[in-house]
């Protein structure tokens, strides 16, 4: 199965999912000075409503709070999206050390980790439905930095002793996903993938120029996660995060100036 180790991981995933070296993959390394500012793009607009936070899980390659998504009360709209989306989970990716962690990179920098909420697209069924489609998702991505510890991320960290292995579940009840958000929305867009398998080409990029602040000591208890099982060897989560991908001829739009 896939994961991120040597003989499982990024450069791997080729093998079985050969969609690993098409024309739109993600992450990439934003490149501040090739992107070009669209007037066109209108602000995001996320409204979120915390009674449709469900569970938090781990899924063995990341954990992840799950979202009630049987109506539009967790949407996105706006930005560079037609339509509505409908918040599905959110997730983190980072890495072993405070150095590395993110999937996006900006002008070769990396962030500790990084933040996806994920949306589908409401013109169709389900998230089922939306995963396999050119405009089925938008995901929202946002750098967490290393600072002060972030209080926000409290709830978060206090679930973690509850899904330290893989497969393990918990409830995760009246969480808002906004108090997660940087004040400034200003973003770059561009038309990628997901960054694991099944590697899709179905998701509308949209990553907040602003970051988000964790603490190392914070940082050290996402690293505490497994990507193990109860009874397997026990392995810390960490590194899952996949390297920037080829751009080949993509353009990537800043929502600012
Ligand atoms: N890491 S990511 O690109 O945000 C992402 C989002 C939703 C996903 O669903 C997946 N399998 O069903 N992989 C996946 C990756
Ligand atoms: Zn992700």
């Amino acid at each position: 199965h896939w994961g991120y180790d040597k003989h499982n991981g990024p450069d791997k995933w080729g093998e079985s999912y050969p969609i690993a070296n098409g024309s739109r993959q993600s992450p990439i390394d934003i490149k501040s000075s090739t992107t070009t500012y669209d007037e066109k793009l209108t602000p995001l607009k996320l409204k979120y409503d915390p009674s449709t936070s469900l569970d938090i899980q781990n899924n063995g390659h990341s954990f992840q709070v799950s979202f009630v998504d049987d109506q539009n009360s967790s949407t996105l709209t706006g930005g560079p999206v037609t339509g509505t989306f409908r918040l599905k989970q959110f997730h983190f990716h980072w890495g072993s050390a405070d150095d590395k962690g993110s999937e996006h990179t900006v002008n070769g920098k990396c962030y500790p980790a990084e933040l996806h909420l994920v949306h589908w697209n409401t013109k169709y069924p389900s998230f089922k439905d939306a995963v396999d489609k050119p405009d089925g998702l938008a995901v929202v991505g946002i750098f967490l930095k290393i600072g002060a510890d972030n209080p926000k991320l409290q709830k978060i960290l206090d679930a973690m002793d509850a899904i330290k292995s893989k497969g393990k579940q918990t409830p995760f009840p009246n969480f808002d996903p906004s108090v997660l958000l940087p004040s400034s929305l200003d973003y770059w867009t561009y038309l990628g993938s997901l960054t694991t398998p099944p590697l899709l080409e179905s998701v509308t990029w949209i990553v907040c120029k602003q970051s988000i602040s964790v603490s190392s000591a914070q940082m050290k208890r996402f690293r505490s996660l497994l990507f193990s099982g109860d009874g397997e060897k026990a392995c810390c989560m960490v590194n899952n995060y996949r390297p920037p991908q080829p751009l080949k001829g993509r353009v990537v739009r800043a929502s600012f100036k």
